[in-house]
Formats: structure tokens, sequence, C-alpha cells
């Protein structure tokens, strides 16, 4: 099957499109029972549809021109069961296809899903999230019907096409000759239309994403956007977007037109000339009308299948198109990944060891980490200090392995991060970054986010070692109350200090903040510091900061510097920076 769709398509990298399609395969295989299923009932209705033309021949040639009474009641009751039976086909056909379809779109959009989940910071960084967002929407949706649609699609067709022609053959063979002629027309034409389709659908699906990159981008902006006076500024882009996106939708409905114009035109002449000579026929009294009749039928039942195995071609492009789109994401090789053979956190206490390490952005031509080296010793609180850009951020990065180093290693207790089971490490390491992430739901919910089966007072503990009590008592009900998109509606200090519950109730073996305090007044800082000192007295606490009284309560001293971190001597710290 796979060989067969490879020689249709014509692709620039058939190797791509050979593991696309083995990856397209993967989900339809376990469903091989149902397919097997639906399409043995495909091919009863199918019977069932070239069956109703031959009745209402024999209706008419044996019934009403012989005036044999009995026998038209008995082809009229013919007709009413088999269209009885076809509706009811149709409809369990229809139910049990949608739920075929379903199951295969959820399959690889959740494949697809899985894969993103394993990604780095710098892949989403480098990505629009409007165009993630169609290509795991609108192109898994083409795939999967492509996938499911076309399969019975082609099925039916190829029955239609070959029950009709062997009637038509039954009926007449000289008229059947018309086939010779229209067919191969068709295909040279259909062929010669597919690179235009495919162009355009590609083009289509770029202007799509434009839109929902668009949408994503500005909604969430509002505030920004009105309190800058650019609300015209961004409905014009909209609207330029928008009308790029009709212009290539109508393009698009024009090189369609063409494709399906030509070959409809064509099935309306030869069904005239079929009418012409056939009716000659009749009229000498060398044929019968209701073989006429059943003929005409047949030949656009015939052409019908023709359209829709070449439309199939033309929607094998289309999806070809999408498979493309979506395999770019598929083929994202993962930067950072579990280990064969995880091992298990060391049973230290938490010594962070870096050994010369290096590492550079991607497209960035300098590095940020030029041979760091240095060793944090367990169950010590320090700070890391250093100018803005200089790399802070990145080093924790490493240490909660979004990257590995490019030279070096990085050590927990002894163990090089890469060996660690990458799902332990992250647990234990508990960040509060500048950027917090708050989901809709409630304030529980949120701060029970990284360990859900937290308990109430668990819950209710760290949001008092946060200072959150506070905001517990203003919200309408409490700990259960709503937090809206996105936390929007709290104060900066009060989503740093929810980020700092957080990780506490976490459990963590390192606790890192990385400008965690920046927003909260310098005496709610000291206070959920000394909490936090008391809570995790034993465990090995990093601050990062720019504000001195943060870094001046550290019992050691690094500053990054030069992609190198130094650690300060107490003379140095005393001096400030
Ligand atoms: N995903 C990324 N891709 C490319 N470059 C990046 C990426 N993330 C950070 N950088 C660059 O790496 C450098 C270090 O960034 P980092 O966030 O680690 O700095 P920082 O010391 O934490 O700064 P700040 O004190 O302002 O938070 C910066 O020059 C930044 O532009």
């Amino acid at each position: 099957m796979i060989r067969f769709l490879l020689k249709l398509v014509e692709s620039n990298d058939p190797e791509l499109l050979r593991r696309a399609l083995s990856w397209l395969y993967g989900f339809v295989r376990p469903q091989r029972r149902p397919i097997l299923a639906l399409l043995g009932l495909s091919l009863c209705a199918s019977l069932l549809v070239l069956a109703q033309p031959w009745l209402t021949k024999t209706l008419i040639d044996d019934g009403l021109l012989a005036k044999d009474f009995p026998m038209l009641v008995k082809v009229a009751v013919a007709m009413i069961l088999v269209g009885i039976l076809g509706t009811l086909l149709a409809g369990l056909n229809r139910y049990l296809h949608t739920r075929l379809s379903g199951r295969i779109l959820f399959a690889l959009r959740d494949d697809l899903y899985r894969h993103l989940q394993q990604l780095s910071p710098t892949f989403f960084g480098r990505r629009r999230i409007g165009d993630l967002l169609s290509r795991l929407d609108g192109d898994v949706a083409e795939i999967q019907r492509f996938a499911v649609d076309s399969l019975f699609s082609a099925v039916s067709s190829v029955i239609g096409l070959l029950g009709a022609i062997g009637l038509m053959l039954m009926l007449s063979w000289q008229l059947s000759l018309l086939l010779a002629l229209l067919i191969p027309i068709e295909v040279v034409w259909l062929r010669w239309m597919r690179r235009k389709v495919e162009r355009d659908v590609r083009q289509l699906r770029e202007r799509s994403a434009d839109v929902s990159s668009f949408l994503v981008e500005t909604l969430p902006a509002m505030k920004f956007i009105q309190a800058a006076g650019q609300q015209q500024r961004e409905a014009r882009r909209l609207e330029n977007l928008g009308q790029g996106y009709m212009s290539q939708l109508l393009k698009l409905q024009v090189t369609e037109f063409f494709t399906h114009a030509v070959p409809g035109t064509l099935t309306s002449l030869s069904r005239a000339c079929a009418f012409l000579i056939g009716g000659y026929w009749v009229v000498q009294g060398t044929w019968q009308l209701g073989a006429l009749i059943a003929f005409s039928t047949y030949l656009g039942m015939a052409v019908g299948p023709v359209q829709s195995l070449l439309g199939l071609y033309v929607a094998l492009q289309r999806m070809t198109v999408s498979l493309g789109r979506v395999m770019e994401l598929q083929q994202e090789p993962v930067q950072v990944s579990q280990p064969a053979a995880p091992r298990a956190l060391p049973e230290g206490r938490g010594e962070l060891r870096f050994e010369d390490v290096h590492f550079a952005h991607e497209q960035r031509a300098e590095a940020v980490l030029r041979g760091v080296s240095a060793l944090i010793p367990a169950g010590r609180k320090v700070a890391i200090s250093g100018a803005s850009g200089v790399g802070k951020s990145t080093l924790i990065d490493l240490l909660q392995r979004f990257y590995d180093p490019e030279q070096g290693r990085v050590l927990l207790d002894g163990v090089d991060l890469r060996e660690l089971d990458l799902f332990a490490l992250r647990r234990r390491i508990a960040v509060v970054s500048q950027d917090i992430v708050l989901f809709r739901g409630s304030l529980a919910d949120n701060l029970a986010y990284s360990a859900p089966e937290a308990s109430r007072e668990a819950l209710l503990r760290v949001a008092q070692l946060a200072r959150l009590d506070g905001l517990i008592e203003s919200l309408p009900q409490g700990l259960d109350s709503q937090l809206g998109e996105r936390g929007q509606q709290l104060s900066g200090g009060q989503k740093q200090r929810i980020a700092i519950a957080r990780a506490l109730l976490q459990d963590p073996l390192i606790l890192v903040l990385d400008e965690a305090t920046s927003q909260v007044d310098e005496a709610t800082e000291r206070e959920m510091i000394l909490a936090i000192d008391q809570l995790f007295a034993e465990r090995t606490r990093i601050l990062i900061s720019h504000r001195p009284s943060t870094l001046a309560q550290a019992e050691l001293s690094f500053r990054l510097e030069a992609g190198q971190l130094r650690q300060l001597d107490s003379e140095a710290m005393n001096h400030g920076h």
C-alpha cells in the first residue's frame, strides 16, 4: 500500500515521504478490523446502488412496456426494499466511519503532542504558536480525512466503476466505447492541474497560520496594545492578513473549479452523445427504452468514480502537503531525552558541580557559558549574580536539563545529570523563574500543579510560608477561588509568591529562586527567605538576583562574568559587585 502511494506521489524527498507514510500506517494498522468491517458494509452499499438502475430497466422494459402488471409490482417492491436497505446501511456506515476516523485523528494528534512535549525551549522560541496550532489542528485533520475517507471513497469508487462498466458492456459494448475516450482525457487533465492545486493549498495553509498566529499573539497582549494606542494598527494588520487569506482562498477556488469543471463538462457531453446514438437505436426499434435509460444512468455512475478517484489523486497531493508540515514537527529532533538506563537520584543532599561547562544557544554566534567550573556544596544557600543577559538563567536551564552542555558536565552528588532519571531530576529541582505560569483553575489547583497529590494542610502550610495568607483571605472562596486566565487579576508579587509556594510543595532537593522575589517588597522577601531557610535548612538553595539585599543573605556568592562562574570572597561580597 505504502509503495503504491509512493508511486502516485512525486516527492522531492521520497525517503521522508516513505517515513511519513509508515508513521501514518502505524495509526491505521491497529484499526484493521473496524476498517475491514466498514469496507464490507461499503461493498454492500455500492452493490445496492448499482442495483437501482437495473431495477428501473426491468420495470420499464419487462413491466411497463411488456404490460406485465404482476412483474411491475414485484420490481416495485424490490425497489422499495433496496431503497430502505440502502438508507439503513448509509446511516450505519456514517456512524461507524465517524467513530473510526475520530479515533485515528486523536491518536495522530496525541502522538504529535507527546513529541512536542519533549522539545526544548529553543524550539518553542523559534516557532510561532499559531503555526504549531494550525499544524496540530488543520493539517492533522487533513491527514486523517485522507487516511480514512479516501480509503472508503477509493473502494466504493472502484466497485462502482467496475460494476457500472460491466453492466454498461452488458447493455451495449459499442456505446461503452465512449468511456475509452472520456477517461484518458480526464486523467491527463487532472494530472496536469495537480501541481497548481498543491502549490495553492500550501500557500493557503500558510496564510491561515498567519491569522491564527496573529490572534494568539495579540489577544493576550490587549492591555499593552490599548495602552500604546495601537488598536487601529492591529485591526489593520488583521484586515490585511484576512485579505491575504481571502485572495489565496479565491485563487484556490479558481484552480479547483477548473480542475473539476473540465471533467464535468466532458461527462455531460458524453451523456448527450449516448442519448443521441442510443435514442436513434430506440427509435429504429433495435434497442429498448429501459436499456437506454439504465445505460445513461450507469454512464453518469461510471464517470463519478473516475472523477472521485482522480479527485483522490488531488486529495492525495493535499494530504502530502499537510503530511509534510506535520512531519516537520514529528521529525524535529529531541535534544534532551531520558537516558536508556536511567539511574535513580543519588542519596546525597544536593551537591552541584559544574565541570568546564560550555554552552551556546542555537543560532547565536557567541557561547554564553565558556568554561564554567564551580562547586556548590550541598545544603548551602548560594547567591549567583551577574549582569543582565550574562547567562544565569541558562545555567539553571542546564541544571534542569532543558539543554545539555556542549562540553563539560554538570554533576548532582557526583553523578552526571545525563545519566539520571530525567523526570525524577526535574521533580527534585524546583526553579522559580521570572516567567510565572498560571493556568486557568483554582488557586489550590495552581499551587498543587507539580505535586497533585498534596494534601489540603500541605497547601495551606506552603501558602502561609510564602506569605499568601492575606491573599487567600481576600479571595471570595479562599484557596478554591478561580484565578482567571494566566492569573491576570493578581499582582506581580502575588504571582511570584504563588510560584514560590508551588516550588516548596514540590519538596525539592535543590531550590532555585531566579529573580523570584523581584516584585515582592524587601521586608516580605526577608520573611519568606527566613521561612524557606527554616524549612529547607539542609537543602541547597540558589538565589539569583540583582538586588544586593537578597544576595547579601547568602552563605556563598558566585558571579557569572564573561561566560565563567567565579566565587567571590567575603570581602568582595561586602563591597558589593
Ligand atoms: N532560547 C534562546 N535562544 C537563543 N538565545 C537565548 C535563548 N535564551 C537566552 N538566550 C540568550 O542567552 C543569553 C543569556 O540569557 P539568560 O536568560 O541566561 O541571561 P540572564 O543572565 O538570566 O539574564 P537576566 O538577568 O536578564 O535574567 C542572552 O544573551 C539571551 O539573549
